[in-house]
């Protein structure tokens, strides 16, 4: 699903009005009016009391023909205008218009704190203060009616965005109302899924408001969002006339001592992502572990004896290799690491150690092939990127550097997000139970895995990322979040590869 930035809502705004020739009134009508069926069909007329707060643009007039059409339905209803500026939008004055014709509760106007009303736990508050037109800090006292909101505990649904948060920066220390849900006009935002804004959202859902199919269609977009249907055309079914060598050879550099369950997970979940031969290279000591957990597995070791990898060496060809996962950034570690890269032609994924090696010498960098997969966790893109200063900093900068080593960065999160030529790949599987020691280990197993079978590796990358994450939402039906295991995620995988044909779509939502 694309995901529209703030310039692009605004054209198929006016690329809906041309096409349809309708004055911009009609749309906010319809989007209003949609937003009412929405909580029409939720309450089913219950006398619930229902606050809405109008803003005074046109995220205003959604709330203000919400409560038109509430009003019209006998629904109690009491809305509030929120004047922190006098300069109404046209639309917000047709729609307050036609509210005082329905109606002779005219809204009230606040203007500062001591015109809040009360707001009891049992109400339902409809957030309508900012949308998308939110471009710097809002006034104290609004933000303490944000406040208000928050802390009166109510079910508070949010009208295109929460207030208080932007669609394309982060507001530092402004208060955001927390929504309960969030209903959003016909495309989630890309704040919806980072973290420093993602969080003052429960749940979302979007509202088809019928813009423009034409330009929808065609519009570019630099944020897509990945569920099952964008995974369902990814995956490369198995051919029936297929051996293993169809499906690849992976090798994975991995282990150490006291972490060859790093090797392990990563080995076993390579496996169970249908890679046809495995071969994991790890320590000497690592060889029974390896060999006796994992039967199907080859196993090459350093002729060294010690804790760590010393040299990489092996004579076999992979079609790909995955190293990093309990490497260790040990001396003798690092310069194996730096021969390897030196002479390596295959393509790679690399995550943990082999991130952290790359971050402490960039230099090693310039030596990655072309479209190499890189899987760092927060801390190891910053290690990378260097700190930012916010979650669209962030994007910019792994953009930047994805552009000039020429490869993928997964940036594991919640929502992790695969960064390419400019584009972000946004996925919307997984859930907290994943923040649990192994689960990027099998990660790079999966993405390993997808690209010893001929997946491209910015396929492999979405793709896998969003498998992976489906493994541990199937999972917790069984474990809950607490009990889930890096090891059960990939007992999983194979659910998630048939769960892509199995259930209808359901609407990604987090
Ligand atoms: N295609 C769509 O998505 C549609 C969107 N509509 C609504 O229109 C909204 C956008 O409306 P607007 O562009 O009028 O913007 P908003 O209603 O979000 O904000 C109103 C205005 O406040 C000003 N402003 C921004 N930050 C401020 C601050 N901190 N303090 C004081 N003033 C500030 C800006 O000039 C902004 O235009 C959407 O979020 C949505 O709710 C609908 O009415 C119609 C269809
Ligand atoms: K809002």
């Amino acid at each position: 699903m694309k995901i529209l930035s703030k310039d692009q809502i605004y054209a198929a705004d006016k690329a809906t009005e041309q096409a349809e020739a309708i004055p911009s009134f009609n749309l906010m009508e319809r989007a209003g009016g949609y937003a009412f069926q929405y909580i029409h069909q939720r309450l089913q007329g219950q006398p619930v009391q229902i606050k809405i707060f109008c803003g005074i643009g046109n995220n205003g007039g959604d709330g203000l023909v919400i409560a038109r059409n509430l009003v019209e339905n006998g629904y109690s209803v009491k809305t509030y205008i929120v004047n922190y500026s006098e300069n109404r939008s046209e639309d917000f004055l047709n729609a307050l218009e036609e509210l005082k014709k329905k109606t002779t509760k005219w809204p009230e106007v606040l203007k500062s704190v001591a015109d809040f009303p009360e707001i009891a736990p049992e109400d339902l508050v409809v957030d309508c203060i900012f949308g998308i037109g939110l471009n710097r800090p809002a006034a104290v006292w609004v933000q303490q009616l944000f406040r208000l909101i928050n802390e009166s505990s109510a079910y508070t649904l949010a009208i295109d965005i929460p207030s208080g948060m932007a669609i394309d920066q982060i507001i530092p220390d402004s208060e955001v109302v927390r929504a309960t849900v969030v209903l959003t006009f016909q495309t989630p935002k890309l704040a919806f899924f980072l973290p420093q804004s993602g969080k003052y959202i429960n749940n979302w859902e979007v509202l088809d408001i019928g813009l423009d199919r034409n330009y929808l269609n065609s519009v570019k977009t630099k944020a897509q969002l990945i569920g099952k249907t964008e995974a369902q055309q990814m995956y490369r079914p198995r051919q029936k006339f297929s051996h293993k060598g169809t499906y690849g050879h992976a090798l994975l550099i991995a282990g150490s001592y006291g972490k060859m369950g790093a090797a392990v997970l990563s080995n076993k979940a390579c496996l169970s992502s249908g890679a046809g031969l495995v071969t994991a290279y790890s320590t000497r000591q690592g060889l029974p572990i390896l060999q006796t957990s994992i039967p199907e597995v080859m196993v090459v070791t350093d002729r060294h004896t010690g804790d760590f990898i010393e040299e990489i060496q092996f004579d076999i060809e992979p079609d790909v290799i995955g190293i990093g996962p309990g490497l260790g950034t040990h001396k003798s570690t690092q310069k194996a690491f730096e021969e390897f890269l030196k002479v390596n032609k295959t393509p790679l994924v690399l995550d943990a150690d082999a991130l952290n090696m790359l971050s402490e010498n960039k230099a090693l960098l310039d030596l990655l092939p072309k479209y190499s997969i890189l899987t760092p966790h927060p801390k190891e893109l910053e290690r990378l990127i260097g700190e930012w200063k916010d979650d669209f900093e962030k994007l910019e900068k792994a953009e930047a550097f994805s552009a000039k080593y020429d490869c993928i960065l997964v940036c594991k999160d919640a929502h992790t997000i695969v960064v390419f030529e400019g584009n972000y790949y946004v996925n919307t599987s997984g859930n907290p139970g994943m923040a649990t020691g192994g689960s990027g280990d099998v990660l790079t197993g999966v993405l390993t895995g997808l690209v010893a079978q001929g997946y491209d590796p910015l396929t492999a990358a979405i793709f896998g990322s969003f498998i992976h994450g489906r493994a541990a939402d199937i999972a917790i039906n069984h474990t809950g979040y607490e009990g889930l295991t890096a090891g059960v995620i990939v007992e999983f995988l194979g659910q998630a590869f048939l769960d892509l044909f199995h259930e209808p779509e359901k609407q990604p939502q987090k």
